[in-house]
This record gives structure tokens, C-alpha cells and sequence, in this order.
């Protein structure tokens, strides 16, 4: 059943107990109650995802409400970014039953055949690899057809994708006004921009059509598509929602390492602590910035940077909140002509008749503009193997893998400019993909409370800059190809240096700078590694050098699949409960 107290509930001990009702940690309460004899705790500090403003959440378009700003969002900050004038960054991380799958963007890429054998090479366990990973991919989805009913059979590869997993799955809603355009251009510039029928292949390279996790219209998260099945049929999940766990307690010792077997939770800075115990396993799924501000605070960390807070060391692990890897993404707005088909007027807020026009279809149908999940065209590049960029190496898995992304929008889309109140724009954005800079999460105080300090350290390597300007420089030739003629009128005013004949990488690094922000995708705080004395999980994601503690979400992944992460996630999440299940003989 579902809790919002933690003194109402009928037990205090679990077979396993779940930190956080997010992306992962739903996957694994739902896998592990498919036995009715495996009782599960799952404890979120978020709200639930019916009730208050819930449509921000179902509504695809409204993916952004969801986030920055919202009740649903922890509206965390960073630090100041060196690397971006210093500017302090919104850093969102979901705050609901789903997590950041509750309010992210959507998009669903699962990352190259290169990255995960990478991935299986550095934790030291084939079951990573693409081959392996693939089953549990399907097993996460299940492919729907577009909202509109428009026959979807040359926007995907029906073979590589799942047919009756729990998250629905589809190409945007309604077709955009960029849609040919974006076709035509990957025809005429099809060496720099080849189509791509389907990235999630394993080959990621190319422009293809943007997979959303989306069905029926609405927002599939893993609250929707995991976690509400599993309580509404189960008896033995109990999920306990505004309520933050707070330490994992040292219960013993076993084989000689501290034994974590019961979880201290509450609700305010104040509030009186309350205690659940578990028999087998505390699984920690709180993300990349939660799990390692759990671990700290239960003393699991770095032992000299803990004792400054008072916090005493139980595990010398001092890779716990280190190598943070974020994505780094600016977009660039154009000006179309007045009379184009956009979203704006509904995005703008210009015209408060077509958000009543849509609300109203959406509500009624579950169709229309309210569908979209904002684009419908993504892309994955590399930027030449002779390019100076490369000259001290290539840190992407292999020649299957993405230095950066492109991708379109027919509407202004940013967070970092200030919007206009009129007029008619697309929008491209630009992504590194594997950046290699790292950033890190250190707490602030011993205060479960209060919020770590968050440093994604953005474009500390000069790699990463100039990779984002060959992004930019990339999507310039594909603006200013045939199929955009006396479409595109003109760049936003802030683009105009950029796109200027004569502009000088210093142009597009002064933009850079001003602009950027983080695409939400941070990983690598809890690292798996396969090498003794380094990391913080082993192959099976168990914390090393203590007992009973598994951590499955972001922070595990020791480099980023050069994709959007949340398939990824999925993928890994959906192979954690099988490892989970096979070492209970459950
Ligand atoms: C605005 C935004 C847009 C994004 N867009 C995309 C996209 O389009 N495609 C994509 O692939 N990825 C996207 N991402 C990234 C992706 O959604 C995340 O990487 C992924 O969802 C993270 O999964 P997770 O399980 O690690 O953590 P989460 O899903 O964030 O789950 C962690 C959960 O733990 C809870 N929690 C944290 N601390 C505690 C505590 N102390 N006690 C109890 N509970 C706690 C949190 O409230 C949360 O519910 C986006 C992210 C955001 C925020």
C-alpha cells in the first residue's frame, strides 16, 4: 500500500528495502514482488504523481513544467561554473514517485554496441555487454504507434524493440512543420548526416526519428508503468512517499566487513526518526546525487573530507561522490515566417486560446500538439578521426560512439535565454556526449537535509569546449542547407554572431559560455569498477568493503553510454533485479 507517514505502517522489516520510488528503484520493487513471498519497502522522499498539477506530468509537452521550478523537482543549484562565467546552473533532479522519469524529457536512446562493451570491459562482467544487454532493453518496453495513427513502419526497427515490456514507447505524437526538411536535408548532406532508421540498434550513428517514452498520450514513467501496476495488484510492496531516508544504520559485521542492515528515515530537519529493518537488502536508488549523500552521510566515503562535517567513517570508499559526468548542451534559436505551424504560440504562452484548444483535445482524446514531446528528430555524431580535437585521444568507446548531438525543435526552446513574446522559431540543440571533464557531490553538512554541493564542472577540458564547438559549427551546415531556404529567415538576435559568415570560434565560445546549461544527465557517482581499492560497487553493484548495501541507478555507471541515459538506466536496472533474484534463489 501507499504511505505518506512512516508511523502508520504495519511493519518494520522487509526482505528489501528500496531508497527511492525513481527511475531504477521502481524497476527493482516491481521485479522483486513478482514473488508474493519477497516483501519490499520502497522509501521516497518525493510526492505522489496523481493529485496537485499531475497533468505537468502525463502531458508530454509539459515535460519542462515538470521540471525546473516545480513541486516535483528537489530545484537544486550547482556551484559556480568556472567554465561558464561562473554562472550558477538549476540542477533538476525528480522529487515524485518515478523520479526523473516522472518529469525528464522523454527521450529514450539506449547508447551505442561500443559503449556497452566498454561498459562490461571496465566493471569486468560480460553481462554489460550489448549482446546481453539487448534481452533486458526489450524486456523494459513495449513499442505503441504514434498518438496521431500516422503508420510509423519507416520512423523505427520493429526487430530491436520490445513488445510487451512496461514502458510505452513511440515516435512524437504529431508530425512538425521541420519534419520534411530534416528528411530532405540527411538526403542532400547524407555523408555529414546520413538518416539513421533506428538508433536504438546499436548503431547510433546518423539523424533518425526521436523514440519517446510516451502511449496513449501521455508520459510513461516508472511510476506509471512499474511501480502503480505492482501496488494496485500486490500485497507484499509497501511504498512510503514523502519521507527521506535519512542514514543506513550498522547493524553488525559479517565476513569480517560492517553489515548495513536497517535504514533510519523522517520527514523535516526535526522530525522524529523511525527505523526499518531488512532481512536481506537495503538497495539504494536515489540517483546520482542521492545515493552518494546517503552513503556520506552513513559515514561510506571519503574518511578525511567526512570527519570535517563530524560525520565518522564506517567505509574508507573515497570514489563516493566523485567522478561526476554531465552532459553539457546550448541550443540556437531561429526566426521563421509568422504564419509557420510551431508550438510557440502554446510554448510562448502568446496565445492562452490554443492551450485551451489543446488542453481540451488532449483531455478528451489524448491527441494533438500536447503529444508532443517537443522533437522529432535527433542526432548522434562524431567529429572527424583526423580532427585536432582527437589529436590526445578519443575518450568515446569506439568508433561506434558519439562525440556530440543535434537535435531540432519547431518551436524557441531554451532555459538559459529569455524568451520572447511573439513570433515563430525552431530551435536546434547541441550536446557533448562524452564529455571529459569531471565534476563531483560533496555534502555541505551532516544534515540529511540539506542539499550537497553540486559541481558538474562543466567544460573543464578543453576537449569538451571544442567538441561543443564543432557541434555548433556542424549544425550551422545543416541550417543553412537547401531544404531550409526561405524557411529559416534569420538566427535569434543572441545567435547572430554565431551563425555570421565571418564569426571566429571566439564568437561561438563567448556564446557557449553564456548559454549552456546541463542537459540532467549526471552519472558516476557511486562507480562500478572491476579494479580492488577502486570505486565504490562491484560487478553485482554490491558497496565494496560492506555488507548489505546495492546501489542500482545512475550513479553506478563508471562512463556514460554517448547517448540520453534513462534506456540505459532501465537496461541496468532491469539486469540488477535478475542478479538480485538469482543471488535469493527468488
Ligand atoms: C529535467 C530532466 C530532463 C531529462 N531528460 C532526459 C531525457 O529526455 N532522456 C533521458 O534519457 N534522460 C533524461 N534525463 C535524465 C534521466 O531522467 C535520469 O538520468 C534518470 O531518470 C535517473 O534515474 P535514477 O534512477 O538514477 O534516479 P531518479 O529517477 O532521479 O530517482 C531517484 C529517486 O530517489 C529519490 N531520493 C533521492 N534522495 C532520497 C532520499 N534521501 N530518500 C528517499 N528518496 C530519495 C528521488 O526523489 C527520486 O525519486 C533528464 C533528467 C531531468 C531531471
Amino acid at each position: 500500500a501507499l504511505y505518506n507517514d512512516p508511523s502508520k505502517l504495519n511493519s518494520t522489516t522487509y526482505d528489501f528495502i528500496v531508497v527511492g520510488a525513481g527511475t531504477a528503484g521502481n524497476v527493482i520493487a516491481a521485479r522483486l514482488t513478482e514473488n508474493p513471498s519477497v516483501r519490499v519497502l520502497v522509501v521516497e522522499a518525493g510526492v505522489s504523481d496523481t493529485g496537485y498539477r499531475s497533468q505537468d506530468l502525463q502531458i508530454p509537452l509539459f515535460g519542462p513544467r515538470a521540471s525546473i521550478n516545480s513541486p516535483f523537482d528537489w530545484n537544486y543549484t550547482t556551484t559556480p561554473q568556472k567554465g561558464l562565467n561562473n554562472r550558477v546552473l538549476t540542477y533538476a533532479r525528480g522529487y515524485v514517485l518515478g523520479g526523473s522519469s516522472s518529469t525528464n524529457y522523454l527521450t529514450w536512446t539506449r547508447g551505442s554496441r561500443d559503449d556497452y562493451d566498454r561498459l562490461a570491459k571496465v566493471i569486468g562482467d560480460n553481462s554489460y555487454s550489448w549482446n546481453n544487454m539487448i534481452k533486458y532493453f526489450k524486456k523494459s518496453e513495449q513499442w505503441v504507434h504514434p498518438r496521431d495513427g500516422r503508420d510509423d513502419s519507416d520512423e523505427y526497427s520493429p526487430d530491436v524493440h520490445g513488445t510487451n515490456g512496461p514502458i510505452l514507447l513511440s515516435t512524437g505524437g504529431v508530425r512538425t512543420v521541420m519534419d520534411t526538411r530534416v528528411l530532405a536535408t540527411t538526403e542532400q548532406l547524407s555523408e555529414e548526416f546520413p538518416f539513421n532508421l533506428d538508433a536504438n540498434s546499436g548503431d547510433i550513428l546518423g539523424v533518425g526519428w526521436l523514440q519517446s517514452t510516451m502511449g496513449d498520450g501521455s508520459r510513461s514513467s516508472s511510476s506509471t508503468a512499474y511501480l502503480r501496476p505492482a501496488l494496485s495488484s500486490r500485497k507484499n510492496l509497501d511504498v512510503l512517499i514523502q519521507t527521506r531516508a535519512t542514514k543506513l544504520i550498522k547493524t553488525g559485521t559479517l565476513k569480517g566487513v560492517p553489515r548495513f542492515g536497517r535504514l533510519e528515515v523522517g520527514q523535516t530537519t526535526s522530525s522524529r526518526r523511525f527505523t526499518f529493518t531488512a532481512r536481506k537488502e537495503i538497495v539504494l536508488s536515489a540517483g546520482a546525487v542521492g545515493s552518494p549523500q546517503i552513503l556520506m552521510l552513513s559515514g561510506i566515503g571519503d574518511a578525511p573530507d567526512l570527519s570535517k562535517l563530524g560525520i565518522k567513517s564506517t567505509v574508507s570508499l573515497p570514489d563516493v561522490g566523485k567522478n561526476l559526468i554531465d552532459r553539457p548542451v546550448v541550443g540556437a534559436q531561429y526566426i521563421v515566417p509568422n504564419d509557420t505551424a510551431t508550438i510557440d504560440p502554446i510554448t510562448l504562452g502568446e496565445d492562452p486560446a490554443a492551450l485551451t484548444a489543446a488542453l481540451a483535445e488532449w483531455t478528451t482524446n489524448k491527441t494533438g500538439l500536447l503529444t508532443s514531446a517537443g522533437s522529432n528528430f535527433i542526432g548522434f555524431f562524431r567529429v572527424p578521426d583526423n580532427s585536432t580535437i582527437l589529436k590526445k585521444g578519443d575518450p568515446t568507446a569506439g568508433p561506434g560512439s558519439s562525440h556530440y548531438e543535434l537535435a531540432w525543435q519547431a518551436a524557441f526552446a531554451s532555459s538559459t535565454q529569455t524568451p520572447p513574446n511573439s513570433g515563430r522559431y525552431i530551435s536546434n540543440i547541441h550536446v557533448v556526449t562524452t564529455p571529459t571533464s569531471r565534476g563531483s557531490i560533496t555534502l555541505n553538512s551532516s544534515n540529511p537535509f540539506t542539499a550537497p554541493i553540486i559541481d558538474p564542472n562543466f567544460f573543464d577540458t578543453n576537449y569538451d569546449l571544442s567538441v561543443m564547438v564543432y557541434a555548433i559549427r556542424s549544425a550551422q551546415r545543416f541550417i543553412k542547407a537547401q531544404p531550409w531556404n526561405g524557411f529559416v529567415l534569420a538566427p535569434y538576435p543572441d545567435f547572430a554572431p554565431v551563425l555570421a559568415d565571418n564569426s571566429t570560434d571566439a564568437d561561438v565560445v563567448t556564446y557557449i559560455q553564456k548559454f549552456t546549461r546541463t542537459i540532467h544527465h549526471p552519472v558516476g557517482t557511486a562507480i562500478a569498477s572491476k579494479e580492488k581499492g577502486k570505486g565504490v560497487v562491484d560487478s553485482n553493484l554490491l558497496v565494496k568493503k560492506a555488507s548489505g548495501i546495492r546501489i542500482v541507478d545512475a550513479s553506478v555507471f563508471p562512463i556514460s553510454p554517448s547517448v540520453h541515459p534513462v534506456a540505459g538506466i532501465y537496461g541496468v536496472a532491469e539486469l540488477a533485479a535478475d542478479k538480485i533474484k538469482k543471488a535469493y534463489h527468488i
